[in-house]
């Protein structure tokens, strides 16, 4: 088989992407090309997992009216045909979307040279790039019940995010705690805000600080590595033992396999993640994302038991502190891990490969 896989800008695109990639590598022989942007993380998150990649210079647009678009549209424009180049020349037998405003133009290219096309959502609610593909792509794969009545019905598939797999796939290693500096004899949380930070769960984080350095549980708080420095400065000046502040965690999954629960944003990778290892969760929705659909993510998940949530307008160290506590109660920790599970779906990454290699034999 060969595939073009295109997503990008955040993790949340970019990890299902490459969890697919090494999930069919492993099967057989299949080989690959993603194209995405220079701007995004994927221009080093890719190259860094041996997978060629070539790029396009697009923009997202603006919600709001703006001369910015007219100049999107000429990007647009622009970007298809460097697409449609780079497609020719590598011609794949089917094309992947996972999200993110890059695979407007490649995924569009794709099917104007008839190439087949699936799009992948990872949201209860679609972004606006999914939205404008899902007329041209043939397949559209969902990770949320919400989600299925937004696409055509016969393109529609249930597949779950491919990350989960590879969660559930990673590594058991107990001693991964240790190499943090943690205490392995006592529950550890991690805090992070989803692939690249959260401003306001820095601040709570910050608040609380003083607090949580006297709780009988530890914390690792992983501030996004743009925030990093500037956190640092803000930190108190002693730095408690049991609270060690990091700017990313290389390797999520096999840190979540040993956490007692996590704190953070409601992006659906990480969701897709916490849920296939049945950890249990507290999210803090950003409200600033299309449709307000990180609410809408965590909240199909709270109906469940399988998380709790905190809105953003409510979160302060003392929300942030309760809800730690709360999940110190290892029985409450435990029903809810169980619930979280049976939510996840660790199958996901055979699923969206099965589409995938049926179209690309179609
Ligand atoms: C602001 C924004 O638009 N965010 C979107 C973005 O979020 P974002 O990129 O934050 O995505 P997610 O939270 O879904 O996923 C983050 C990914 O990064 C990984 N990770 C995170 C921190 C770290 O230190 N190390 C690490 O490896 C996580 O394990 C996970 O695989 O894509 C998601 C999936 O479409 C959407 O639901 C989010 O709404």
């Amino acid at each position: 088989m060969r595939i073009a896989v295109s997503g990008g800008g955040t993790g949340g695109h970019i990890y299902p992407a490459l969890a697919l990639i090494r999930h069919m590598q492993r099967k057989e022989a299949t080989d690959v090309l993603y194209i995405g942007t220079e701007r995004g993380l994927e221009s080093t998150l890719v190259p860094e997992a041996g997978i060629p990649f070539k790029s396009v210079h697009i923009t997202g647009f603006k919600r709001s009216l703006s001369f910015e678009n007219v100049k999107t549209v000429l990007r647009f424009v622009k970007a298809v045909r460097q697409s449609k180049a780079y497609l020719k020349a590598f011609k794949p037998d089917v094309v992947i979307g996972t999200g993110g405003y890059v695979c407007g133009p490649v995924v569009y290219a794709a099917a104007k040279l008839g190439i087949p096309t699936l799009i992948h959502e990872q949201n209860s609610v679609p972004g606006i790039t999914n939205k404008f593909l899902a007329r041209y792509a043939d397949k559209v794969a969902v990770c949320f019940d919400e989600a299925v009545t937004r696409f055509p019905e016969n393109k529609v598939v249930y597949t779950g995010n491919p990350r989960a797999s590879e969660a559930v796939e990673a590594e058991d290693n107990p001693s991964v705690l240790k190499e943090h500096g943690f205490n392995p004899d006592k529950p550890v949380f991690v805090i992070a805000g989803g692939s690249r930070g959260a401003a306001p769960i820095n601040q709570a984080v910050l608040d609380a600080y003083s607090e949580l350095a006297k709780k009988d549980y530890q914390i690792l708080y992983v501030t996004g590595s743009v925030h990093y420095e500037a956190i640092q400065k803000k930190l108190p000046a002693y730095e408690a033992d049991s609270i060690i502040t990091v700017p990313y965690v290389e390797n999520m999954p096999v840190l979540l396999r040993q956490v007692r629960g996590a704190v953070g944003r409601a992006g659906a990778t990480s969701i897709a993640e916490l849920t296939a290892l049945g950890v249990p969760a507290v999210y803090i929705p950003s409200p600033y994302v299309t449709e307000n659909h990180q609410f809408h993510n965590a909240d199909a998940y709270v109906k469940k038991g399988a998380a709790l949530m905190i809105e953003e307008k409510d979160l302060n160290a003392e929300t942030l502190i309760a809800a730690l506590d709360s999940l110190q109660d290892t029985a409450f920790a435990a029903d809810m891990s169980q619930k979280a599970k049976e939510a996840g779906m660790p199958q996901a990454a055979a699923m969206l490969a099965d589409e995938l290699n049926a179209l690309g034999r179609s």
